[in-house]
């Protein structure tokens, strides 16, 4: 088996360089966060390795696998993760006033982006032996671990705050996980899962500190460049929470125009809720920042962000920016992203549309500007949430008359075609 492809992980902060083939989390050297390790990659290794063409035909993340962490004969735990449309959308557009494409990642296997990273996880976690996966999640890592976990037949034990909604508590328990509903916060339930690896030795996949989800994260950059190689967009946009995310696809993006792969990179837009806005206050030199998360985008309802260090460094490299929008924002945007365009989006996966619009109102973005939203989770699991925007059903009795007080009296001459 080979790995001659990473050649080390090094800590961000002061540069100390680790083993890559070992289970190491944060540099020891520094008080957990702020040593989170960046693998680092032999390019000459992985361009001579990588032949798959540039054709726009994605099947999965896996196309990419050379330039994942994984020992290049690994079969990947995978699911069919990845490989997700670029959409035209045009009604969005014109609402918007740009020209917009989603790339739709809530079609990933458990319905989220997650499932980038979470393959390559629990796929490490398998090579290393390990026997039970663990996380801290507002619920949809948690939902993508179980699955992957499920996949490999790992036993999968996972932190969520209890107030997280039905569905991503349901999902992950349908794959066989514990699902350990906490009583406090996303940021709670994070510091908890760090005790249990420190004391029981599970595997922990939190991007937060697990240096190799950020790696599998970045095959949506992979995709974008791929799929936009003749024209790369102005901005590529994303909501953040901890803020892995958009560092990902940073990197992704960035490390195909260093190959020559394609010419350009786009702007990075971060997008957080006004009530967890962390990384935006950070990217802005704010000196008060409030640690507490108040939002109704639960996803991204972090108020101690553990990749702002990456996330403002994506912001800043790519000459982009970070802005913030209102939970109200958040729902309008979902609900135009579902009737414009077919697409059901969580809260946090329609943020982006709510910072586009955000963005040309504040002539960040302009009209002539083209602009990539990445859709990260599908709405279906957050029924409760959506149904605070989109109103009641029409309650009617079984009869025609009630459909007929609906529409008016039927004309029967207009049904059949000419
Ligand atoms: C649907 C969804 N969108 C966006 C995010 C933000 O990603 P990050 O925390 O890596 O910034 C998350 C989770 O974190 C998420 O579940
Ligand atoms: N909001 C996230 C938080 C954890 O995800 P990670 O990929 O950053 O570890 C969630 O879905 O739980």
């Amino acid at each position: 088996m080979a790995l001659d492809h990473v050649e080390t992980l090094e800590c961000t902060v002061c540069g100390a360089t680790y083993d890559p083939d070992q289970i190491i989390y944060t540099c020891p050297e520094h008080d957990g966060v702020a040593g989170i390790l960046e693998v680092v990659y032999d390019y000459d290794v992985i361009h001579d390795r990588f032949d798959a063409p540039l054709d726009g035909d994605i099947r999965s993340q896996w196309k990419y696998q050379a330039f994942l962490p994984v020992d290049t004969e690994a079969t990947p735990v995978a699911l069919n993760e990845g490989g997700t449309d670029l959409l035209d959308t045009p009604r969005l557009g014109a609402e918007l006033g740009v020209d917009i494409n989603v790339k739709n990642d809530g079609r990933n296997p458990t319905g989220c982006f997650k499932d980038r990273a979470t393959s390559v996880a629990v796929t490490k976690a398998r090579h290393a032996g390990q026997d039970v996966v663990t996380c801290a999640s507002t619920g949809n890592a948690a939902a993508s671990l179980a699955g992957y976990a499920a996949r490999a037949g790992l036993d999968c034990r996972i932190f969520v705050p209890e107030s997280a909604p039905e569905g991503k508590l349901v999902q992950p328990r349908v794959y066989g996980a514990d699902v350990l509903a906490v009583a406090g916060s996303y940021d709670e339930a994070y510091d908890l899962s760090m005790d249990v690896t420190d004391s029981y030795g599970w595997y922990n996949r939190n991007a937060a500190i697990n240096p190799f989800q950020i790696e599998g994260k970045r095959t949506v950059g992979h995709e974008l460049a791929e799929q936009t190689q003749d024209s790369i967009p102005d901005w590529v946009v994303f909501s953040m929470g901890d803020g892995c995310t958009i560092a990902g696809c940073w990197k992704g993006l960035r490390e195909f125009a260093e190959l020559g792969y394609v010419d350009d990179t786009p702007k990075m837009l971060g997008v957080q809720p006004e009530g967890a806005s962390a990384i935006h206050d950070a990217f802005h030199g704010h000196d008060e920042v409030d640690d507490v998360a108040d939002t109704l985008a639960d996803a991204v309802a972090v108020g101690r962000p553990r990749n702002t260090l990456k996330a403002c460094r994506a912001l800043a490299e790519s000459g982009g920016t970070a802005l913030t929008v209102t939970d109200d924002d958040i729902l309008a945007a979902e609900t135009l992203l579902g009737r414009a365009e077919g697409i059901y989006a969580e809260p946090a996966g329609a943020a982006p549309i709510a910072g586009i619009r955000r963005a040309r109102e504040q002539g960040i973005i302009s009209r002539d500007e083209s602009v990539v939203a990445v859709v990260t989770g599908i709405g279906l699991k957050d029924t409760a949430g959506a149904e605070r925007a989109v109103g009641d059903v029409i309650r009617i009795e079984p009869t025609l008359d009630d459909v007929t007080n609906q529409y008016g009296t039927a004309k029967k001459e207009r049904r059949g075609r000419s």
